[in-house]
């Protein structure tokens, strides 16, 4: 019998009747309820240097579930603080093998790729020069068309990568969130947030520049099998709590990723839970997830 099962049962004996235990075992479900089985997951690190190796763990455990399921691990990338975490984290895994992997990309700026915008031209300097990721496993927008072209171009690059779904479903993509709440290239109150024909749209009035973006939209992001979400520091803290939380009006974008069938996650650090009176999980920079 485990130590902790013995000292269980003595406290049990001394203390508790058996109404108390059974109220004991409830709560210690619901919490239980609350915080996993939600669908989503909050998870809290000390810093974002802490959550980095977690994250890089995370996706490696993704990327193995995938390849013994389906031969391939299909990973969605977006730019912001990521793309650093990211090329620091993953290259320091030991014996990752990226070879039969996928990468596209949630949202991408319509900049040529040697324009420091570009975040595929940051994540080739800073990432895919350091993991034996193919060329042919990056899926790439093509600068040089219009907006329109663009967008209808990588829908149909992402349909050919998926030829047996009629909505590619990513095994993993990896989110990031503005201080107005807003994911890939799905800006508050755009329209484009009502979108529910295309897999990838245009947009060329994006608030946050360059105006000129391509971004997958919720009825592709909606449907992978997990979304993770990273969003660190205290200037995230509001508006955190108001995705995480709700609030007045509608829901921001970044509230409405909320796979269907998929895995949810929530990573943060500190400064950015600081506003959260929600159920978190805090485990560690160890951390499994
Ligand atoms: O295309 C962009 O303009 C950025 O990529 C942007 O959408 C970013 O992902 C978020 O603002 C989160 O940024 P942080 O990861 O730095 O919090």
């Amino acid at each position: 019998m485990s130590p902790l099962l013995v000292h269980w049962l003595i406290l049990k004996q001394l203390f508790f009747d058996k109404h108390q235990v059974r109220l004991i075992v409830l709560q210690v479900y619901c919490l239980h309820k609350t915080v996993r089985m939600s669908g989503r997951r909050v998870v809290v690190f000390p810093s974002a240097a802490e959550l980095g190796p977690a994250l890089a763990h995370l996706v490696a455990s993704r990327a193995d579930k995938a390849l013994l399921d389906h031969g391939r691990f299909s990973l969605g990338l977006s730019g912001g603080s990521l793309v650093s975490m990211l090329s620091k984290e993953l290259p320091a895994l030991p014996d990752l093998d990226c070879s039969h992997w996928l990468a596209g990309f949630c949202d991408e700026r319509l900049v040529p790729f040697n324009d420091g915008e570009s975040t595929y031209g940051l994540y080739k300097n800073q990432l895919f020069s350091k993991i034996n990721i193919p060329d042919s496993g990056v899926l790439v927008i093509d600068p040089s068309l219009s907006v329109q072209e663009c967008a209808e171009d990588y829908a149909r690059k992402l349909k050919e990568a998926f030829p047996k779904e009629d909505i590619p479903v990513f095994d993993l993509l990896l989110l990031g969130m503005g201080p107005d709440g807003h994911t890939c290239s799905l800006f508050p109150d755009h329209p484009l947030l009502e979108e529910t024909q295309k897999i990838v749209a245009p947009i060329d009035d994006s608030p946050k520049p360059p105006p000129q973006r391509v971004t997958m939209t919720f009825p592709m992001v909606n449907l992978a099998r997990c979304v993770v979400f990273v969003s660190t520091g205290g200037s995230k803290a509001p508006v955190l709590k108001q995705v995480l939380e709700g609030g007045e009006g509608p829901a921001l974008p970044a509230a409405r990723v909320v796979p269907s069938h998929g895995e949810l996650f929530w990573l943060i650090d500190e400064p950015a839970a600081a506003s959260l009176t929600l159920q978190v999980e805090r485990p560690g920079s160890a951390a499994k997830l």
